[in-house]
């Protein structure tokens, strides 16, 4: 039997019930896997390396070595929870990698997206090579989130096999996946029966490179502190609204619009609010937000956030529009 192939008969995980059953199996299974040796995990925040993370803390507690690179382009607050969660909640063995310097300055006055994608791309590897060269010889397994779709998209030719390639030949690990025959929704179950929180549980997809494709052209620290901040108060107020729209997020470009603030010229950047609906991603609808949503969102992007002195509503749909600006 191919092991990457999910059973005709294997249940659709709905339930707490049947996430507990998967649970226990999981454990038993990756204490039969590794013993008491010990495993590696890239550990983004995201749901699928946050259920793993969460499960192998389960089976084997600190032979688990969770690392998390902080790029400087994650969203408000997330790398604090994933301390927060991990290393206060779960006493994990957890590594923070704070590497912001190292990815700013390399992308200092690079304006053009594809280049930025493959800056950060690489520096992301380089960075976790060096944390693995640092357990690797304690180190045998690399846990990672492949879930099922990974797998069937890299059959397909449509994308290279999921998560954390591009490690050097001399640094290859058995590999760890628990969750790899499942689909995403099935994650989300598991993982809250994991006790994870429901705003990891639910997280939105976020782009590998993160913020770095959010704040368009080259970026700037201050440009993209003040992209974090509106980004928050998108998010907030569009949950608070329970609007149920696919993903939502801020985007702010470099360039400035006229404004006036206190009868005194401001020369401002403008905040871009863009949200969709999808089913598949291949194509995008623009909800039609309530307009005292838009006006809620504006009012406090303008007078909380420093720097943004005017807000547009992004209403192109994909095709022509991509979801991301770049
Ligand atoms: N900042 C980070 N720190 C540590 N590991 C990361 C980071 N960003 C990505 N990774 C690793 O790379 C994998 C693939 O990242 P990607 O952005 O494609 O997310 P994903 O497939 O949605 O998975 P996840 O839900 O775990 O984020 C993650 O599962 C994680 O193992």
């Amino acid at each position: 039997m191919d092991e990457n192939v999910r059973p005709d008969d294997m249940e659709r995980i709905t339930t707490p019930e049947l996430a507990q059953a998967f649970i226990d199996e999981q454990v038993a299974a990756i204490r039969e896997q590794v013993g008491d040796k010990k495993v590696l995990l890239a550990l983004s925040g995201g749901v699928d390396s946050s259920v793993v993370a969460a499960l192998l803390i389960k089976a084997i507690g600190k032979n688990l070595v969770c690392v998390h690179v902080n790029h400087g382009l994650m969203r408000k607050g997330e790398s604090e929870q994933v301390i927060d969660v991990f290393q206060n909640q779960m006493d994990a063995n957890l590594v923070y990698v704070d590497a912001t310097d190292r990815f700013l300055d390399l992308l200092a006055d690079v304006d053009e997206p594809e280049t930025k994608r493959k800056i950060i791309g690489g520096e992301f590897i380089r960075v976790f090579e060096e944390e693995a060269r640092k357990v690797g010889d304690e180190v045998d397994f690399l846990a990672q989130g492949t879930i099922y779709p990974d797998i069937l998209e890299s059959k397909d030719g449509v994308k290279a096999h999921h998560n954390v390639g591009g490690l050097p030949e001399d640094l290859q690990f058995d590999l760890v996946e628990p969750v790899k025959l499942l689909y995403k929704d099935e994650v989300r179950v598991v993982g809250r029966e994991l006790g994870l929180p429901e705003n990891m549980v639910e997280r939105q997809p976020f782009p590998g490179p993160g913020l770095g494709v959010r704040c368009l052209g080259a970026i700037t620290r201050d440009r993209l502190e003040t992209l974090r901040e509106a980004d928050a108060i998108v998010r907030e107020e569009m949950e608070a609204a329970n609007v149920g729209a696919w993903q939502y997020f801020a985007v702010v470009p470099d360039i400035r619009a006229t404004g006036v603030r206190d009868g005194v010229r401001a020369y401002e950047w403008p905040a871009i609010i863009r949200a969709i609906n999808t089913v598949d991603v291949m194509t995008a609808e623009v909800p039609e937000l309530d307009w005292a949503l838009l006006k809620r969102m504006t009012d406090r992007i303008t007078h909380e956030v420093p720097g943004i002195c005017r807000v547009c509503y992004d209403l192109t749909p994909k095709p022509v529009g991509t979801v991301e600006w770049e």
